[in-house]
């Protein structure tokens, strides 16, 4: 780095203050990558699992917990409610304590703490206070506040349905029945169903609308509600009940994040190398499991040993044509494959993607065009033909997971300098130094 390249200091809840060149030239590879790699734990666990200790019987610890914006922000968002959760070691120790507003929770830029804290919040005694990053006020929240008014919660968004918002909790919530339409975001449902425990009737939440999608992460929610000994009922298509009753205290440890495993293993395609990635679960509720399956198709072989998840490229990438409803989280990496790939893709069941982080198909199409790609949005994802790719600065729109599009395909093009790459301290805490140190 010269005196003359201008850094980003990441403010304090991204993890890290290393400074790091913005825009950020991308490591190009040189040869086959051959690398090990230990990632950090998954957010989507780690998330759920302070909820529910913040929400149980006694104090639980969280070990290996995913250290990074999201989960810092869970802790401060917890801790604002009156849970105590020290975060100082590699394993979080979380005691609960009386919930209880006033308080003001900063969702920055994390659906997870912006759709699970305010169910929490409305178990406070007092008035909490939601707000976030500019982003986060255009993601859809509104579903999440209509079925907590339905539960008899009182809440002030000036009719927004958006952060920022003030729940007006009373120390308790009724609960009961509530229909919703979560085709924006299976979060609007894992919400209702981790608090629905201390709700005095329980929850018994339905869907109504399109498909949901992430239907793993709605699974994952439940396998960790039943740990805790909670009661859930889910044996109906679109239709979840949780009984009310005491979450049990719990020492849990986190799987790594195989949704960050992506672009590590993707790596492994584009330079025809071997990526393993260490601690890959045998069984899991993690959607990025999908991963083994997707690289497989795409031409890679994928052997889970107990040394962990092995990805061998083997020479041109294949497109695809794959449904990614489930596991929408994949796309970015995923289409920065399909770029790369030698026969065009078709990557479909994403149009709620557009709510994510940032508008995905819109800033993947945008961005990969840029570079001289050929990728045009559908009403539900994103046609990509190869086509020859050249240099350029990659937009990331304070998305992490753009981030990672844009290293992947600057493994293979010469001159790909990704702007903001600090933003993937919101999943993964010094991405960039774990992805230099695999060349
Ligand atoms: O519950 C969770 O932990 C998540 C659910 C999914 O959200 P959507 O259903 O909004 O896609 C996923 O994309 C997100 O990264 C994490
Ligand atoms: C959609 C994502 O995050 P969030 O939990 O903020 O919704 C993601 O991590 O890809």
């Amino acid at each position: 780095m010269t005196d003359a390249t201008p850094t980003h200091e990441h403010p304090t809840t991204h993890g890290t203050s290393a400074p790091v060149a913005d825009p950020w030239p991308a490591p190009r590879a040189t040869g086959a990558v051959r690398a090990t790699v230990t990632l950090p734990g998954s957010k989507s666990l780690t998330n759920r699992a302070l909820v529910l200790a913040a929400l149980s019987d006694g104090p639980s610890v969280v070990r290996r917990a995913l250290r990074s914006r999201d989960t810092l922000l869970m802790a401060q968002g917890l801790t604002a409610l009156g849970a105590a959760v020290d975060t100082s070691g590699a394993d979080w120790r979380v005691t609960p304590g009386r919930l209880a507003g006033p308080a003001a929770v900063d969702c920055g830029l994390a659906g997870t703490v912006m759709r699970f804290v305010p169910p929490v919040a409305a178990l406070a005694d007092g008035p909490v206070v939601f707000d976030g990053d500019p982003h986060a006020r255009t993601r859809p929240m509104g579903e999440v506040l209509d079925a907590l008014r339905g539960l008899g919660v009182a809440i002030d968004d000036e009719g927004r349905g958006a952060l920022p918002f003030t729940v007006e909790g009373t120390g308790r919530v009724r609960g009961g029945t509530v229909t919703i339409d979560a085709s924006a975001s299976s979060q609007f449902i894992s919400a209702l169903l981790l608090a629905g425990a201390r709700y005095d009737e329980g929850v018994d939440v339905r869907h109504d609308g399109k498909p949901v999608p992430s239907l793993p992460h709605i699974e994952m929610t439940v396998a960790q509600l039943r740990a805790h000994g909670v009661e859930v009922d889910d044996s109906d298509a679109d239709r979840w009940r949780v009984l009310p009753g005491p979450v049990r205290a719990l020492d849990v440890d986190i799987e790594p994040d195989l949704s960050n495993a992506a672009p590590f293993l993707a790596a492994a395609l584009v330079t025809g190398g071997e990526v393993t990635v260490r601690d890959w679960p045998r069984a899991t509720t993690q959607p990025g499991d999908a991963l083994r399956e997707i690289v497989t198709l795409m031409g890679a072989k994928a052997e889970l040993t107990d040394a962990g998840l092995t990805v061998r490229g083997g020479g041109q990438i294949r497109g695809i044509d794959y449904d990614l409803h489930d596991v929408g989280e994949l796309t970015p990496a995923v289409a920065a494959l399909c770029v790369l790939a030698g026969s065009p893709s078709q990557l479909r069941g994403i149009a709620h993607i557009r709510g994510h982080e940032t508008d995905r198909l819109s800033a993947l199409a945008r961005e990969f065009t840029r570079l001289g790609g050929d990728v045009t949005e559908t009403e539900d994802g994103l046609a990509i033909r190869p086509a020859p790719l050249h240099g350029g600065v990659f937009g990331t729109y304070a998305d992490h997971r753009i981030a990672h599009a844009g290293v992947i395909v600057g493994l293979a093009v010469d001159g790909v300098l990704v702007e903001d790459v600090a933003t993937t301290s919101k999943t993964f805490t010094d991405f960039p130094g774990a992805w230099s140190r695999m060349f």
